[in-house]
């Protein structure tokens, strides 16, 4: 009988933060290869915190076909767009505003700032928008991402996935919002596990002793269900780990060696 259960997380650690970024972007381009070829696209959520400076190598490769990229958040704090807590800003900043204005540009989904009182109408319409996305184009009953860049915060959650949350039970909606997120700001949506595992491809990127207990505990006790160890993308979908020794000093979990 073919496995059907999620696939076994693949740990790479690297002893520079260099490495890591190198090796992240060759894996991302080797996705978006495969994406584009399949179906001309590739559809990309990213995530907001330590994330985005490690995509720093893809900004002047000219391997990236930044017009293909269809670029969803993971969770987005509800801030204003240029708001020094917005994990647009902050990609904005880090990526998209370094491209050559005259060069391709990603198509880039933002929350609607105009639905900011009403949390359920703005995480709806962020639904509605990756229902475009992925039921419209691809006839999909979930979405299923090329590609989802996840962060791993030191309580273990992950997205806007909080520990203890009642949103780790989330089994229908896609986009969810929550107004008591333990991490400021409060208000925040976020996609939900039906979401997160469904995509093709997950890699986490921790760094830093920071995270080391975090780590070893999402690695080698998942039977904690900490948010970030409840990521299992269901099969064919998979899960890897891009992370520095600093951050994976503790963990158990075997390391592979990067090669694609
Ligand atoms: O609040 C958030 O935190 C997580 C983790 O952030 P990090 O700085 O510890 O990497 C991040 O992935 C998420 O997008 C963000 O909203």
């Amino acid at each position: 009988m073919p496995n059907s259960g999620p696939s076994v997380p693949i740990l790479y650690s690297f002893p520079t933060n260099a490495e890591l970024i190198d090796s992240l972007a060759t894996f991302i381009l080797k996705a978006q290869k495969e994406s584009i070829n399949k179906k001309g696209r590739f559809t990309v959520a990213l995530s907001g915190g330590s994330l985005p400076k490690q995509l720093s190598a893809l900004v002047n490769s000219p391997a990236v076909k930044w017009d293909k990229w269809h670029v969803f958040y993971a969770d987005e704090r509800v801030v204003p767009l240029t708001h020094e807590d917005s994990n647009h800003a902050l990609c904005d900043r880090e990526l998209f505003s370094k491209l050559p204005a005259d060069g391709p540009q990603p198509t880039v989904h933002t929350i609607n700032p105009d639905l900011f009182d009403d949390l359920e109408e703005l995480a709806d319409a962020y639904e509605k928008e990756l229902i475009q996305e992925f039921a419209m184009k691809d006839s999909a009953r979930f979405p299923v991402f090329d590609l989802v860049l996840l962060g791993l915060g030191p309580d273990g959650h992950t997205a806007s996935l909080f520990p203890g949350h009642e949103l780790l039970s989330e089994e229908d909606r896609w986009v969810a919002y929550i107004d008591d997120s333990p991490k400021p700001p409060p208000k925040r949506i976020t996609f939900t596990y039906p979401v997160l595992n469904h995509a093709a491809r997950i890699a986490f990127v921790a760094t830093g002793a920071g995270k080391v207990d975090t780590l070893r505990t999402v690695l080698d006790e998942p039977e904690k269900g900490l948010p970030a160890s409840r990521v299992r993308p269901a099969h064919p979908g998979q899960l890897y780990w891009f992370v520095d020794d600093a951050a994976s000093a503790n963990a158990q979990y075997a390391r592979k060696p990067f090669k694609l």
